[in-house]
């Protein structure tokens, strides 16, 4: 908690005011943050100054685990953060590859499950890395990336958290991410709680300890909009200490994130925290 603090106190003395083209608002940012998560010791990330919607945040992995490309789907999941990106931006709404309502194109879990090759088949990056982990293999390119930009136009929002590298060393698993963007009082919520959740579970299913989850940030922003509340409400507040985060013993494979595994397999212990902040969203 202190080092999400930490990155919204830094964003409010340092940053400097950027000009936003594509949501018309600008953004008080810096560059460079480097987070770390103590998975070993389920010290779970989630954030004590307002109420945090975790079960969303984890719904929404799950939705990117399994290559969804609706917001019906992640609705359907119990995660409604897409329904903006999908159906409110005016410039994908005028995309020729949109197809229809809900439609999110190839984004995130698209790509982590569907890469198309040249030949047009395709590629499974999370199965090759779970089948290697399994096996205890790290070749050092234990890499899911959403980052296609030959297919940029194809998709709603070109993925944020877009990288993930595993490593083990000894049993021991670790977990490396990347992202290009970060919109700190709303996003930084939920991709805290990604982070921890993906190292925890990735461990759990190909049977090692989880070790950390390295999470690295290029621009973390407070959009105009939002900096009264982060400065003057939850900036105010102190801070409660981490919770515990339970996952169902049962999940034992990839298949099994695919077929039956919801949001309530996961369970907080221990979440004590402020009163919610509705913060403004910019589509
Ligand atoms: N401007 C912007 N910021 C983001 O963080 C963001 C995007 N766009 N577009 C793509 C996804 C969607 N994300 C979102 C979207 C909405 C919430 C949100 O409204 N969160 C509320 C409550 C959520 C709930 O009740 O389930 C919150 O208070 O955290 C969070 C992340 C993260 N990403
Ligand atoms: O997981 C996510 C997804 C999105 N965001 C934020 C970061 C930015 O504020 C917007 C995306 O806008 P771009 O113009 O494409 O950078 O969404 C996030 O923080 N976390």
């Amino acid at each position: 908690m202190k080092q999400y603090l930490d990155l919204c106190q830094r964003i409010v003395d340092e940053g400097v005011w950027v000009e936003n083209k594509r949501t018309g608002t600008k953004c008080l940012t810096v560059i460079n943050a480097d987070l770390e998560y103590d998975v070993a010791n389920n010290k779970f990330p989630l954030i004590t100054t307002r109420k945090s919607f975790y079960k969303a945040a984890i719904a929404e992995l799950l939705g990117y685990l399994r290559g969804y490309d609706s917001a019906a789907q992640f609705r359907d999941i119990g995660c409604m953060t897409w329904n903006a990106n999908a159906n409110e931006n005016k410039a994908w709404l005028e995309n020729p590859h949109r197809r229809g309502e809900d439609d999110m194109g190839r984004v995130y879990g698209v790509q982590g499950r569907s890469w198309q090759r040249p030949d047009g088949s395709h590629l499974d990056q999370l199965k090759k890395v779970i089948d290697n982990l399994s096996k205890g293999i790290d070749d050092r390119g234990e890499i899911v990336t959403f980052y296609n930009p030959g297919e940029f136009e194809l998709g709603c929002l070109r993925p944020c958290m877009h990288t993930h590298t595993f490593s083990l060393l000894g049993d021991t698993l670790y977990l490396t991410s990347y992202q290009r963007s970060c919109d700190v009082p709303l996003g930084l919520n939920f991709n805290q709680i990604q982070c921890f959740v993906l190292l925890a579970l990735v461990a759990q299913i190909t049977g090692h300890k989880p070790g950390k989850a390295y999470h690295k940030i290029a621009n973390a922003h407070i959009y105009e909009n939002q900096l009264e509340l982060m400065r003057d409400v939850q900036l105010k507040r102190e801070p409660f200490a981490s919770p515990e985060l339970k996952i169902n013993p049962n999940i034992k494979s990839l298949e099994d994130i695919e077929s039956w595994v919801t949001k309530d397999d996961f369970e907080v212990v221990g979440y004590q925290c402020h009163d919610a902040i509705k913060y403004p969203f910019s589509v």
